[in-house]
């Protein structure tokens, strides 16, 4: 082994590997950016289907084409039978993002764009993704409570869609625009995690399927998309205001992290948690209720301050922290918070995928190929010598 060698550990931190006129993150400033409009200029006044219009063609759309990219969508919204029925064979117990990733290899079967490499087939391919996951996730639900899905209802927005699908009920105005307030928020991060990881698939000119299903791998972790699940299954844990300093404290000793917190990117609050937070609340009030709100509050407040003490340094609220109380309070499962998420990062992940292989930034390399620094063993100053398996001692 080579002596004194420096271990790498960047994990990319500040390291910009590629151009992108999808979105940009300021995180000094706390700035997130959708194609040159503010994420908190857009949520509650454009929908969701005008941010996939954004985000996907490169503008807002005009009345007329929003009807059309309305249309479009729930026109695509039905999941082949084949899958339904595969989803039945699973066990009732699987992980919901396991599920919706296991699907998008499925559905990719059923395209008849898949052999296609152009820019429009990428375009169709994209809605019919975006259209499908919700009825994907609200069938896993259905199926694994021993319920019928309910067919999607094309008279309905994404979001009202997603909501009657869950529940069987029809949401009213307040519960839809809240929904699609968070699509909104959700649906575009520039170089997060599991969008690399669809890009680094798409470079490779894989289809836009087989990036997508990565993307689903990646939001899957606790530490990326996965910690909005994580937040509520914590919050319902402390339970109670007056255990959030001995939770924090216990946390903090043993070296674990307060799930919601900390940002690889931001150096002060995510704005989305700031739009997220009144959201919470006013469904609190609404349902009589606000302790799943007051207790996020409490432990933000108390997070901050006692890691800030421990630390020296400050740390911050990221978007899952209050979209967890949220959505606990529209009444949906802990466990569907992250395909929840997956629903609205769709819309981020295939226009990343479309300028990946189709441009529209700057060129670069084809395919990502980072170099890793070998740190292994060699055997003296040379290559080891193969043995043979019949001759090896065991150790
Ligand atoms: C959609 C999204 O992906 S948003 C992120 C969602 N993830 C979470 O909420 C999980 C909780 N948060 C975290 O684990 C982290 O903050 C991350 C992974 C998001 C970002 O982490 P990093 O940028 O790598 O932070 P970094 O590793 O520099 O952390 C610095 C220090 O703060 C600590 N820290 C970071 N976040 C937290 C936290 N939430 N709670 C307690 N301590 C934390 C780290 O343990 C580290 O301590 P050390 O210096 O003593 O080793
Ligand atoms: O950008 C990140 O690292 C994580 C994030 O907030 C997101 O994907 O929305």
């Amino acid at each position: 082994m080579e002596a004194c060698k420096p271990v790498l550990n960047t994990g990319l931190r500040g390291v910009t590997i590629a151009s992108t006129k999808v979105s940009d993150v300021d995180g000094a400033k706390g700035k997130l950016i959708y194609r040159g409009y503010l994420v908190k200029d857009l949520a509650g006044k454009a929908t969701f289907e005008e941010v996939v219009h954004l985000l996907l063609f490169e503008r807002l759309p005009d009345q007329g084409e929003l009807a059309a990219i309305r249309r479009q969508i729930a026109d695509q919204r039905a999941i082949p039978a084949a899958i339904l029925t595969a989803m039945q064979g699973m066990p009732k117990d699987a992980l919901p993002m396991d599920v919706l990733q296991a699907t998008v290899p499925m559905l990719a079967n059923y395209d008849p764009d898949i052999r296609n490499f152009d820019i429009d087939s990428a375009g169709r391919m994209a809605i019919r993704l975006i259209a499908k996951f919700p009825t994907i996730v609200a069938a896993w639900d259905r199926i694994r409570n021993g319920k019928a899905p309910i067919d999607p209802d094309p008279a309905l927005s994404q979001a009202a869609n997603l909501l009657h699908m869950l529940s069987g009920e029809a949401p009213d105005d307040e519960l839809t625009g809240f929904m699609d307030a968070a699509l909104v928020l959700h649906a575009e991060h520039s170089f997060n995690a599991s969008t690399f990881a669809a890009r680094e698939v798409a470079s490779t000119k894989a289809h836009m399927y087989a990036a997508v299903a990565a993307g689903v791998g990646s939001l899957s972790g606790p530490l990326h998309g996965g910690a909005n699940t994580r937040v509520m299954q914590m919050l319902l844990a402390i339970g109670d205001v007056d255990k959030v300093d001995d939770y924090i404290a216990n946390i903090l000793d043993t070296g674990g992290v307060i799930m919601g917190l900390g940002h690889a990117v931001y150096q002060v609050d995510d704005p989305r948690a700031h739009i997220l937070a009144p959201m919470s609340l006013a469904l609190g009030q609404r349902s009589g209720d606000t302790r799943w709100y007051d207790l996020s509050k409490a432990l933000e407040v108390k997070g901050k301050a006692a890691f800030k003490q421990r630390k020296g340094k400050d740390i911050f609220v990221n978007v899952d922290f209050y979209s967890a109380s949220l959505y606990y309070y529209m009444g949906i499962a802990v466990d569907l918070f992250t395909p929840i998420f997956a629903i609205s990062r769709i819309a981020g992940w295939c226009a990343h995928v479309i300028e990946e292989q189709f441009g529209g930034a700057e060129a670069k390399p084809t395919l990502y190929r980072p170099e890793s620094d070998y740190i292994g063993d060699y055997c003296g100053p040379d290559e080891c010598a193969f043995v043979p398996l019949n001759e090896r001692k065991p150790e």
